[in-house]
């Protein structure tokens, strides 16, 4: 379990944390997102010690990392795939790693086994491919054993291969009742690895959520409905304004209705003698719904256009 407790930091007078506290819970892999600045590798590199608070703490297993007698044993980390002596072999890396934290030197070879680099256990980390340097990464954070492990963005370069490798790699020490903390970009990836999300914004915490509940959440979640004749969706989008159901355009032929049922559209439009083609639930994507949330929070973006049709009003 890592617990925050109102973590924060400060580089001058601008906060890279400010004020987060929550608790990282076993037996899940919890999501750690947030747009680009918005303090993940902080919090993450505070965690392991790495960076000191300005105020608040954080604690692994109910303890500061700087008081955990042997620290691997107890939290394993992902951080930075480079920060690894290019000149040593993988095994060699692997070895030392274990000899500072008092863990036996066949577990070297264990993890390696485990992240598919046996093969390669002789070479130099310097020439290790990325998909392979963040191997070996893994495998330095699975070498104690540890009953809480934390990823920072683990994905970033590596093949469809090593993408799915990840995923399996999470879920399965999730499933082993490990705490598994990982941040990325990648919502599509996240849907289908996390099971709860922290998502932050500018340093705070913008929500705590399971990613059913935030997809849920979404206005994305709608039915669409399409027709031949504008002037017929134009008089249903009338009448769907006036009951003050919320309805925009998705194309000059198309409408995203927010709150009715897909039977409910089809009967209105049939009662109103509008012909309809298509009627059909949409069901929001983790990266729609977190998009929605973290509009207000995105420090460093292009402005997008916004296409207006018929009947929008706007
Ligand atoms: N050593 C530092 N000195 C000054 N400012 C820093 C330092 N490290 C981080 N920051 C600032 O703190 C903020 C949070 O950065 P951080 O790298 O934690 O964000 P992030 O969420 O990991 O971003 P990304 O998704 O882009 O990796 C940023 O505005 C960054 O510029």
């Amino acid at each position: 379990m890592i617990t925050l407790q109102g973590l924060t930091k400060r580089y001058g007078d601008q906060t890279a944390v400010g004020d987060l506290s929550l608790t990282i819970g076993a037996g899940k892999v919890t999501g750690f997102l947030g747009p680009n600045g918005a303090g993940k590798s902080t919090t993450m590199r505070m965690i392991m010690g790495l960076d000191r608070p300005t105020s608040g703490q954080a604690l692994v297993g109910g303890r500061p990392y700087a008081e955990l007698a042997y620290p691997l044993r107890e939290i394993g980390a992902l951080l930075d795939a480079k920060a690894v002596h290019p000149g040593r072999s993988a095994r060699a890396h692997l070895r030392a790693l274990a000899r500072t934290n008092g863990i036996p030197a066949r577990r070297g070879d264990e993890v390696l086994e485990t992240v598919g680099l046996t093969s390669v256990a002789g070479r130099r980390a310097g020439s290790f491919s990325l998909g392979m340097g963040q191997r070996l990464g893994i495998a330095g954070a699975l070498l104690g054993n540890p009953g809480v492990v934390m990823f920072d963005e683990p994905v970033n370069g590596l093949d469809p291969n090593g993408v799915r490798w990840i995923r399996g790699l999470m879920r399965g020490l999730a499933a082993e009742g490990r705490t598994v903390f990982v941040s990325s970009h990648l919502m599509s990836e996240m849907q289908l690895t996390a099971d709860h999300l922290v998502i932050i914004g500018k340093g705070r915490l913008i929500t705590e959520t399971t990613v059913q509940a935030l997809i849920e959440s979404s206005s994305v979640n709608a039915v669409r409905a399409r027709g031949p004749e504008q002037e017929g969706l134009q008089k249903l989008m009338a009448r769907l304004h006036e009951w003050s159901v919320p309805a925009r355009w998705e194309s000059h032929n198309e409408l995203y209705i927010t709150g009715l049922t897909v039977d409910r559209v089809s009967d209105m439009a049939y009662e109103m003698g509008v012909r309809l083609h298509e009627v059909r639930s949409v069901e929001a994507s983790l990266e729609q719904a977190y998009m929605e949330l973290t509009a207000d929070s995105v420090e460093f973006g292009a402005a997008f256009g916004h296409q207006q049709y018929p009947g929008t009003g706007a």
